[in-house]
């Protein structure tokens, strides 16, 4: 099967009130465990690159292993670009083979980041490719980019139903409390589903997507740190809160920090275990183990996307 857009997954999502899981890949190992889990439970797939994987793993080397996996799996997979911060990596991702990409102009102002999103509208779709956009800043760490709390944004409703109606956009990433990384609240964590609620009713139909979604598993969390890491105080976004987005008009959660989570737990589990091992294939065979096992409690008990391939 070749690559497929989110439009017919997000549609069935939308319908079925559950959510794709899109998932940050950098390298082969990252990729086979994400997919062994999918084809297991049968599920609709997102793989997304941002800026740095592209840099990290180069292009091409990212797009020859999506394509490895779809002939391996047989699965509907698209291939996303993660924040893209301008039109040309836009236009460079969309020439060079992916299904899907993200514009984000969340840190312009609002008329700028409209005419950017139309801009990369008009081209991808004219070629096949779908488009995500965000409206609202999300806090924490993207790229070298840290938006500070005090800059974050909530997304406003009357200001989404304009930029979607102008830009044409295919999806919208919305600000409601999330961030990215493993430390995204201090306190109890709070979504503002109030807000949710409220751009989901004004944009019926509409596929929403939520960034800085993961969940920062406690499990994980605790073996870093029982192996010589440093991450105290990581908290993420209760499971619960996911399941209760995916039923309102989210259809895309974007989880990276539990993958790195996972390996990094995992290899340093190994590392402590066994001092001896130095062939990479012996500590990362497991770690492509921890990430299909933690994907698969993803997309059966918080995406709830099992057997929607
Ligand atoms: O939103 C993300 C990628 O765009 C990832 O979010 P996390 O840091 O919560 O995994
Ligand atoms: O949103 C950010 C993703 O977690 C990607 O992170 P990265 O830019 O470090 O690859
Ligand atoms: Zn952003
Ligand atoms: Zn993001």
């Amino acid at each position: 099967m070749p690559l497929v857009t989110t439009k017919e997954m997000f549609q069935k999502a939308y319908d079925g009130q559950y959510a794709v899981g899109a998932f940050n890949v950098n390298n082969m190992e990252i990729i086979q465990g994400i997919v062994d889990a999918a084809k297991e439970e049968n599920a609709p797939l997102i793989l997304q690159v941002s800026a740095g994987a592209r840099k990290y793993a180069k292009h091409v080397y990212l797009v020859k292993l999506v394509e490895a996996a779809l002939e391996d799996t047989g699965l509907p997979i698209a291939l996303h670009l993660d924040h893209g911060e301008d039109f040309e990596v836009c236009k460079s991702c969309i020439d060079g083979g992916f299904s899907s990409v993200m514009i984000d102009g969340s840190k312009h102002p609002f008329e700028e980041n409209i005419a950017v999103t139309k801009k990369v509208v008009e081209y991808a779709h004219a070629r096949g490719v779908v488009v995500e956009a965000e409206l609202g800043r999300l806090a924490g760490v993207e790229d070298a980019v840290k938006v500070n709390a005090k800059d974050a944004t909530y997304t406003d409703p009357d200001q989404a139903v304009e930029f979607v109606e102008r830009t044409g956009v295919d999806s919208l990433a919305i600000a409601i409390g999330t961030s990215h990384g493993a430390y995204k609240f201090k306190g109890e964590p709070s979504l503002d589903f109030a807000r949710l609620e409220k751009i989901s009713k004004m944009l019926p139909n509409f596929p929403l997507v939520l960034h800085g979604a993961s969940t920062v598993l406690p499990e994980f969390v605790a073996k870093c740190n029982e192996y010589g890491g440093e991450i105290p105080g990581a908290q993420g976004v209760p499971e619960d809160m996911l399941l209760r987005a995916g039923k309102l008009g989210v259809c895309k959660i974007n989880i990276d920090t539990d993958l790195r989570l996972a390996m990094t737990a995992s290899i340093r589990e190994h590392f402590a275990k066994h001092p001896g091992d130095f062939d990479p294939r012996q500590y990362l065979k497991p770690a492509r183990e921890a990430i299909k096992s933690m994907v698969k409690h993803k997309v059966k008990n918080v995406l709830n996307c099992s057997g929607r391939a």
